[in-house]
């Protein structure tokens, strides 16, 4: 009797045990693991929260400034220490096979083309952009005053780290998110409670995203500068490329391009050879001496793009100003493809003119080759976008060159033929302390009958905005402060006879020419009330604004 119940009790056992939960087989137990959409929503929106805590409070900033004590540390140090932290030695930077670009125009462009040629080749890329790295540190450093960012991205922050040209799944960034995170957390008891601020963050997260994934090749854009940036934690990258210089950041960088140069040279390396395009002399002279003080193997300007032999295709990247940029892209990729896996050591040739550099030849391109610079997308740059009677042309300029540029490339898509039934709109905003009279002269040039001013907020309900829009430093009265301030500063221009521009407006100065609206969504409703049969809007000055457009017009990171 005693054995039978004892049997009946173990069948009851067993029963229970066989029905337990079973481990899937692997390939199906992580699909079916994966997190409802609903809640990778969430758990990406308390992973962004959680980033955006670690962008340094103004306040705090301020406090470091007084006592100094950032000034000790050099970047260099303080990244090696974070990566270490996530298990990660500078050493094994070099696995990543980086193409690094610095410059003061066009360094996200020549990124993007650079990793479409490498992909078009087969290769397993990783991408890392940045619109800006303004890590506090280089402001202490330099002595320069405290500027406040927004998160540096259109839509959304994952889409700064790709791989294989496709911005992080939400849930591939959370899960590398808190891995960074918590090897981060966990070991701030030791270091003096210090954790790496938002853009030094992201650096390290992308850097230890392109190693587990064994990339064949990560391209890597600087933040700000060069020199003092998170990213020249890379020792040893293949090739390094240094995009067209001109005067941004001046107050970090220093007054003249001579100073620029010295920053933005600053990623060369020692038997490595660097790229750039043609230059102004002072900023060849700077880059050139740079580059052989800190031993690099050579410094080459590209040659034209029309000098390649065979014919070229239409370039994905629109406008003039993308043309050098291709040069340079195919020169980065090309010495890429042939040298990833050797190292070079001779140094830069001291008997030359500092601004006399060599010109690298051209080579004719094959398929993958112009395949890379057909393909490549970069959203936000010379984007055109139609939605109903309007049509929207977006380019993120925020420098003069690159508004002049951005001027002219509009122009270039005017269809004269149906003037009279277009109204031409521009929509405009500013950030840091760029100074809006000289951004907007170029502009004036366009023939807009009305000028539209917003902050880069796209809703003013705050509860409408993605979390990867907030910044900790920027608050919104005063970017709406900012705002009025441009307008007034359009109307200024268009009320001054000797700005050269009062000949381009049919009708007379008046308060309807231009108008401050509070978020994009009430600039963009603004547009569409238009009795016009046609209504084309440049959307320029920022590319916070271009952003902020894109998400009221429904764009998603996959649409990018
Ligand atoms: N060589 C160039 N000369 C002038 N303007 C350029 C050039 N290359 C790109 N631009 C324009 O500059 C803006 C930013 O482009 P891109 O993101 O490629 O440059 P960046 O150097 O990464 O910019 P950022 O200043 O945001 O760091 C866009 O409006 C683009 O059209």
């Amino acid at each position: 009797m005693q054995s039978r119940t004892l049997l009946r009790a173990s069948c009851t056992w067993l029963e229970t045990w066989l029905q337990r939960p079973r481990p899937r087989p692997l390939s199906t137990r992580l699909e079916s693991m994966d997190p409802e959409p609903s809640e990778i929503d969430e758990n990406y929106r308390v992973a962004i929260s959680t980033l955006n805590g670690l962008q340094t409070n103004a306040a705090v900033l301020e406090q470091i400034r007084r006592r100094g004590d950032d000034r000790m540390v050099s970047e260099y140090n303080r990244m090696q220490q974070y990566l270490e932290r996530v298990g990660i030695a500078p050493a094994d930077l070099a696995q990543l096979n980086a193409v690094h670009v610095s410059g003061t125009k066009g360094k996200g462009s020549v990124c993007a083309v650079t990793e479409s040629i490498l992909r078009c080749h087969d290769f397993k890329t990783g991408l890392y952009v940045l619109v800006y790295t303004l890590s506090s540190c280089i402001s202490i450093i330099l002595k320069a005053p405290i500027i406040h960012l927004r998160s540096p991205h259109l839509l959304e922050v994952r889409e700064r780290i790709r791989l294989n040209g496709q911005p992080l799944s939400r849930g591939e960034f959370v899960s590398y998110f808190w891995d960074v995170y918590s090897k981060l957390n966990n070991t701030r008891h030791l270091y003096n409670d210090a954790m790496p601020s938002y853009f030094r963050f992201l650096t390290v997260m992308a850097f230890s995203v392109f190693l587990s994934n064994k990339v064949d090749v990560a391209v890597v854009e600087v933040g700000i500068g060069g020199t003092h940036d998170s990213t020249n934690i890379i020792e040893e990258p293949v090739v390094c490329g240094i995009t067209s210089l001109g005067y941004d950041h001046t107050d970090i960088l220093g007054p003249t391009l001579f100073d620029i140069a010295w920053h933005k040279g600053g990623i060369c390396k020692q038997h490595r050879p660097a790229f750039t395009v043609e230059q102004r002399p002072e900023a060849l002279t700077g880059l050139s001496r740079r580059a052989r003080e800190l031993g690099a193997s050579s410094l080459s300007l590209v040659p034209p793009l029309a000098s390649y032999p065979g014919p070229l295709p239409e370039l994905g990247l629109k406008g003039k100003h993308q043309v050098p940029n291709a040069s340079l892209a195919l020169q980065l990729s090309s010495y890429w493809l042939q040298n990833h896996s050797s190292t070079q050591s001779e140094c830069v040739s001291s008997g030359r003119a500092d601004s006399a550099l060599p010109t690298a030849a051209p080579f004719p391109l094959t398929q993958e080759f112009t395949d890379g610079l057909r393909l490549c997308r970069w959203a936000g740059r010379n984007q055109v976008v139609e939605r109903g009677n309007v049509t929207y042309y977006l380019d993120g300029a925020h420098t003069p060159e690159s508004v002049a540029a951005c001027a002219e490339w509009f122009l270039s898509q005017m269809d004269t033929s149906h003037k009279q039934d277009t109204l031409r709109v521009l929509l405009f905003n500013t950030t840091g302390k760029r100074d809006t009279r000289t951004l907007l002269l170029p502009l004036m040039e366009c023939g807009f009958s009305r000028f539209v001013f917003c902050p880069n907020i796209s809703h003013s309900e705050d509860t409408q905005n993605s979390p990867d829009h907030t910044s900790h430093m920027v608050t919104q009265s005063s970017q709406l402060s900012h705002c009025y301030a441009n307008q007034e500063c359009c109307k200024h221009i268009l009320s001054d006879k000797n700005a050269g521009v009062a000949d381009v407006w049919e009708e007379p100065a008046s308060e309807e020419k231009t108008r401050a609206c509070v978020s994009v969504a009430d600039a963009l409703q603004h547009m569409d009330t238009h009795s016009a049969a046609r209504v084309v809007v440049l959307v320029t000055g920022s590319l916070h604004l271009i952003g902020s457009v894109m998400s009221v017009l429904g764009f998603t990171v996959e649409d990018l």
